[in-house]
């Protein structure tokens, strides 16, 4: 009953998807003129045939080239990729009425793109001056895959799968078989979690399912567990969703020396990994010279029947060609199987897997296991299409990241967006599951939200990475910046609303792309690479803006929505929210399983570019901003867009200038005019904080602990250490630092302001302070900022030397006349100051 149910509703919401997708594409027909689909990259227009062959499986490949005489060689940007279902029209337009048929694409270049015709090919008299044009279609082949999976699951009755069928629709238990203790590990290097986890596979009678938050090296996991198991002589066939995915388990297991065959077009795959696809083992084969005659006979027959006038030789030929065409496919058959039984392990993706394409050769119960990688991101019914061949299962992945695409809303809401590995969990809970818990990619700080939130706080930072920061990396150096782990800026109160726009899926947010944009250039200016820098925005709009603003000056960096970065990493990651409004409106931020994607891709540095008034109105992003507040830096973007226009100013002014006199300047007057509130305000507090320390230092005599140990504690001070550094009498200083770090006050002496919201660290002394004594000359660590200006200026003087064009707002002149300016300006202030703070012996 459980099985019939599954299938019938998982028919019913697929047939619904398809149906999403086939409006889609039916709009775009409709709606959209050929050109403007050609520029969204789903469509390429004129196209001439450059030529026509026998590809495997007798199928007819076209290879199609843009015009030629009209000096452009190069088709224009593009969507079409290996595996895509394409249709072949002629000029009157992508209508079906103009169909000539349709077909996969098996490769493309710059140049040239090249479909293996679905339909028989004969009867189409392709014209070589003829224009075409290419269109993608919704993909009706994965559809037709999952089906018959599904329906074959409905039947099954007897095979090599009825156990694990069983298990997974509830009709029995999961079992257990004993292993031998002495499991030897083949890597060494596993920890403890990971090898929990193989043993627990290994022991495992149907199924066992691995989670792998991110960064705990699953697919390291995995892989040894395919190695043991083929070790003890049985065969696996291992899947995932994306040819990527599989690639990389394709690299890993042949590293290990594992026999490995790669199913899917060549073109499709990897370079590196070419080697081990089908068709390249295929071309070694003993067949392979009778293969290749069979297909050179068949071109020289089909090029003949072109030529030819007479209908019957015509008829003849075509005979012939069937003929050959029958013989190549047993042939091929026969090399086929040979080939998949000599291999230990089989990879394809889920779809891949179907028994319509070379398994088709296999004995129903070759495999004995059925490996899933990246289960947790795969329609269940794609998962069937290879587990009907398994006696057991192995699925891993994370089901706290995001779920497969659905277009269809009611389908998703339906249930289809569950996948095999949540529904499992789901039923049988912790018994099923092994979790991996060691991470090796986030810094502690960034890992211990995600931890909290969505692994049971069951993460670990492994050393190595627990505490690894941007300025580690060599060529960083050492700013704010680079120095923190998390980075929050507020857009809160800065009036940085979202664009008004009525489509509910794009949101744009103007503001937070300048704030990023000046985030990107500390970061590249204190020496990270771009292409170590993600941006991610959940909106495709928002996308769209900030590639027109940084992808030119910026092509390495990668700016993309947060599904284009699932299962990636990079060393810094800016995040921007997008959502602000009055109302507090969030969208699908809503998804907890996409800001967790979003914010796990970094392993150094995270900053998030937000309204939090906006967004903390949702539960789940709250926890991340106060997690962010507590353990971060936080800053208002205020600083930033003030900072922005200052230097544009500075910029604009003439290079005479530098050495002028400072003329009335708006943002200076500001600053001035703002530090001289903060002197007004500091002098009110400085009395009413001599009375409390008074009153401090009386509560906590008589305590015994020496003050020295304080001042060398980099931790944060707690009460007893504010009460031990009082009563070592003397070191005003060390009780500053102490009541300082507790508090989270300013750390000027005898500023109170909270810093929590608006505080800033100083790189030079490592302490936090109010935006009225943040900026170093104000607070002592004058003479350092200066020395560290110099050295960036003779730094950006040798990068930017000769290059032709500077970049004006890294004009090393323009920074020294600005540092100038602030010396002066602030002079008065460093007179103001009764001592000054202990300089900090690190750094
Ligand atoms: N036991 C280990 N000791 C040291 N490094 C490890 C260990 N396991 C995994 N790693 C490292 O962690 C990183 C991620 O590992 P791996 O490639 O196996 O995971 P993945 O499956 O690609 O990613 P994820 O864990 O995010 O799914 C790699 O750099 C890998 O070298
Ligand atoms: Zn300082
Ligand atoms: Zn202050």
């Amino acid at each position: 009953m459980e099985v019939e149910c599954f299938v019938s509703k998982t028919l019913e919401l697929l047939q619904e998807e398809r149906e999403a997708e086939i409006e889609e594409t039916k709009l775009w027909q409709e709606n959209v003129s050929l050109k403007d689909l050609q520029s969204k990259g789903v469509c390429l227009l004129k196209l001439q045939i450059g030529s026509q062959s026998t590809g495997l499986y007798g199928r007819s490949l076209l290879l199609l080239e843009p015009r030629k005489h009209m000096g452009v060689s190069v088709l224009p940007s593009n969507n079409f990729g290996p595996g895509d279902i394409v249709g072949l029209y002629d000029l009157d337009g992508c209508k079906p009425s103009s169909q000539l048929c349709t077909g996969v694409v098996t490769r493309i270049s710059q140049s040239a793109v090249t479909v293996a015709c679905e339909d028989s090919p004969d009867g189409l008299n392709l014209d070589t001056d003829a224009l075409y044009n290419l269109m993608k279609l919704a993909n009706d082949v994965t559809y037709k895959r999952m089906k018959k999976a599904l329906n074959t699951l409905n039947g099954y009755s007897s095979g090599p799968a009825s156990d694990l069928i069983s298990v997974l629709f509830g009709y029995s238990e999961p079992g257990s078989i004993s292993q031998p203790n002495d499991l030897s590990f083949l890597n060494s290097g596993l920890d403890e979690s990971q090898r929990q986890a193989v043993s627990f596979a290994l022991s495992q009678r149907e199924v066992a399912v691995i989670h792998g938050p991110p960064g705990t090296g699953k697919t390291t996991t995995v892989v040894e567990i395919i190695l043991q198991v083929v070790k003890r002589g049985q065969k696996v066939l291992c899947c995932a969703g994306s040819n990527v995915a599989v690639d990389n388990l394709v690299e890993r297991l042949a590293k290990a020396k594992a026999k490995v065959l790669r199913l899917g077009h060549p073109a499709r795959l990897l370079e590196s990994i070419q080697k081990h696809s089908l068709d390249a083992v295929l071309a070694h084969s003993d067949n392979t010279n009778i293969i290749a005659d069979i297909r050179k006979d068949i071109d020289k027959a089909f090029m003949g029947m072109k030529k030819m006038n007479d209908k019957r030789d015509r008829i003849h030929l075509k005979r012939e060609v069937g003929e050959l065409r029958k013989e190549l496919r047993t042939r091929e058959a026969t090399a086929i199987a040979e080939v998949l039984k000599r291999a230990d392990v089989v990879l394809a993706t889920n779809t891949g897997a179907n028994d319509g394409g070379p398994l088709k050769n296999l004995p129903v119960d070759h495999f004995d296991w059925v490996v899933i990688d990246e289960c947790a991101q795969a329609l269940e019914s794609s998962c069937w299409i290879a587990l009907l061949r398994g006696r057991k299962c192995i699925l891993a992945g994370d089901y706290k990241q995001l779920p497969p695409t659905i277009k269809s809303h009611t389908a998703a809401s339906k249930g289809l967006s569950v996948s095999l590995m949540e529904r499992l969990i789901l039923k049988y809970g912790d018994s099923v599951v092994r979790m991996l818990t060691v991470q090796y990619r986030m810094n502690s700080n960034i890992m211990t939200w995600a931890s909290e939130q969505m692994y049971q706080g069951q993460l670990v930072a492994h050393s190595s990475v627990e505490k690894h920061l941007l300025k580690d990396l060599p060529g960083v150096a050492s700013v704010e910046e680079t120095s923190t782990p998390l980075l929050l800026i507020d857009t809160a109160g800065c009036g940085l609303s979202e664009m008004e726009v009525t489509d509910d899926q794009s949101k744009g947010n103007q503001g937070e792309v300048d704030i990023v944009e000046l985030h990107i250039k500390a970061l590249t200016e204190a020496g990270v690479k771009p292409k170590d820098i993600a941006v991610i925005a959940p909106y495709n709009l928002q996308v769209d803006l900030l590639r027109q603003r940084l992808s030119a000056r910026h092509p390495d960096l990668e700016i993309k929505s947060v599904d284009g970065f699932q299962g990636r990493e990079k060393e810094a990651v800016v995040l921007t929210l997008v959502r602000s409004n009055r109302k507090g409106e969030i969208g699908f931020l809503a998804e907890d399983r996409r800001i967790n994607v979003a914010v796990t891709r970094a392993r150094r540095h995270l900053a998030l570019v937000c309204d939090t008034q906006t967004v903390q109105t949702h539960g789940f992003l709250k926890t991340l901003i106060d997690h962010m507040t507590q353990h971060g830096d936080v800053r208002t973007a205020f600083e930033y867009l003030q900072a922005g226009e200052e230097e544009e100013q500075q910029a604009q002014e003439p290079e005479e200038s530098v050495t002028g006199p400072p003329v009335g300047q708006p943002a200076a007057d500001l600053k001035t005019l703002h530090l001289e509130r903060m002197r007004r305000e500091q002098k009110k507090r400085e009395q009413k904080i001599e009375q409390e320390k008074h009153l401090d230092t009386i509560r906590t005599a008589g305590q015994t602990q020496t003050a020295k140990k304080t001042k060398t504690k980099k931790t944060k001070a707690g009460a007893c250490e504010i009460a031990a550094a009082a009563t070592a009498d003397a070191d005003f200083d060390t009780l500053i630092d102490a009541v300082v770090k507790a508090e989270r006050v300013c750390s000027f002496v005898k500023c109170k302001t909270l810093v929590i919201h608006l505080g800033q660290l100083c790189l030079f002394c490592n302490r936090q302070y109010c935006l009225g004594h943040h900026i170093p000359e104000v607070h002592g660590c004058g003479d350092q900022a200066r020395a560290n200006a110099r050295m960036r200026i003779s730094k950006e003087g040798v990068l930017y030397a000769g290059s032709g064009h500077k970049d004006k707002s890294v004009d090393p002149n323009k920074k020294a006349y600005l540092h100038r300016k602030l010396d002066s300006k602030l002079k008065d202030m460093e007179k103001q100051r009764k001592t000054k703070p202990k300089e900090s012996d690190n750094n």
